[in-house]
């Protein structure tokens, strides 16, 4: 898949496949034959039709899960916006390809084969607050570079980013598609004090009034940043394969949310992991009409809630594959 113009996505939308109603109707008529009162695995049931709608399979598996962190760095950083210096996007990277960090032991954990993708570290986007982002060229070339890191053949697509900075840029676009005020919108992030999220709701502020009542993709590329545009052009090529996708936090929901302002329903194959102690997340999946999977106050990043999340998908997947029926089990 590859997008070379912005209006290449309308055509995208509208050939991207939805759930196979059949295979989910079969996998929920398996469910209620399994030996257990019907209803009693709770979201692991619906887990596993949801993933038999997708994967266009009644017995859906998971074979291969493919984690897929994108890192880039942020303009806006100039506003103070971060209590930790940029530099730690390249050194967080290279403690990805080095197996150190939290979702090197999380993908090991949850059996998902992790690839980080830096994107042009060396040369930030632009600081929206004095102009946009990034041009429509660089946020396609960027969508590209996420579209393209898709493997075809995994069953699962858990999605996470790496990018100092990039909680001021997430509350700007989500303050930019869903109204409300930056304090809504803005928090902590990796723990800036009173003083730190002040300068992040300034920035935001200035943001909005330079970018704000334009069409979700333009937003994106006036706020930032590569990973988030690599993250939606991803989860388009996940769309394309049929490959279900696992979001994370704030961060990445926000990324994400790009796609739904721009078409209702693109998000229809994402599960959200987890819901972060970023308080801006619980908001914004209500904006999305989007449960999460887990709650375990987590606010990280890295894809680390998504990739949690895929034991609980696994589990669930085990269930309605392994478990006898009433009939095989010779129960009444
Ligand atoms: C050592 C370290 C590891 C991280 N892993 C994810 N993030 C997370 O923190 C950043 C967003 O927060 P802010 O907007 O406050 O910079 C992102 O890079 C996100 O993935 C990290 C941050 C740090 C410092
Ligand atoms: O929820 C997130 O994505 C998050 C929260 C704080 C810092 N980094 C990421």
């Amino acid at each position: 898949m590859r997008l070379h113009a912005l209006a290449d996505l309308a055509a995208l939308i509208q050939t991207s496949p939805g759930i196979d109603a059949a295979s989910a109707a079969q996998a929920a008529v398996r469910q209620d034959s399994l030996t257990k009162p019907p209803g009693s695995l709770g979201r692991l049931e619906e887990l596993a039709i949801f993933m038999a709608g997708w994967r266009a399979t009644p017995r859906p598996v998971i074979k291969k899960a493919q984690a897929l962190i994108f890192a880039g760095n942020h303009g806006v950083c100039a506003q103070g916006v971060n209590p930790y210096p940029q530099d730690v996007t390249q050194q967080m990277v290279l403690n990805f390809q080095r197996g150190g960090a939290a979702i090197n032991q999380l993908c090991i954990a949850s059996g998902a084969d992790l690839r980080v993708v830096p994107i042009m570290l060396d040369t930030p986007t632009a600081d929206f607050t004095t102009g946009p982002a990034m041009t429509s060229e660089e946020m396609l070339s960027a969508m590209n570079i996420g579209a393209s890191a898709v493997d075809g053949n995994a069953d699962v697509l858990i999605l996470g980013e790496m990018g100092i900075g990039n909680s001021t840029v997430a509350s700007a676009l989500v303050a930019a598609f869903f109204g409300g005020a930056p304090p809504d919108w803005v928090g902590p992030g990796t723990g800036s004090d009173a003083a730190g999220i002040a300068r992040k709701c300034a920035a935001v502020s200035k943001g909005l009034a330079l970018h704000g009542g334009r069409p979700a993709l333009e937003t994106l590329s006036r706020f930032g940043g590569r990973e988030q545009a690599a993250i939606c052009g991803s989860i388009l090529a996940a769309r394309a394969s049929r490959i279900p996708v696992i979001l994370d936090g704030f961060i990445c929901t926000a990324a994400a949310s790009t796609l739904h302002v721009a078409h209702t329903g693109l998000l229809d194959h994402c599960l959200v992991g987890h819901v972060s102690a970023e308080p801006g997340h619980r908001r914004l999946l209500k904006e999305l009409g989007k449960r999460p999977i887990l709650e375990l106050d987590m606010r990280l990043g890295e894809g680390s809630g998504a990739a949690l999340a895929l034991g609980i998908l696994r589990a669930a997947l085990h269930c309605h594959n392994g478990m006898a029926t009433f009939a095989e089990a010779g129960i009444s």
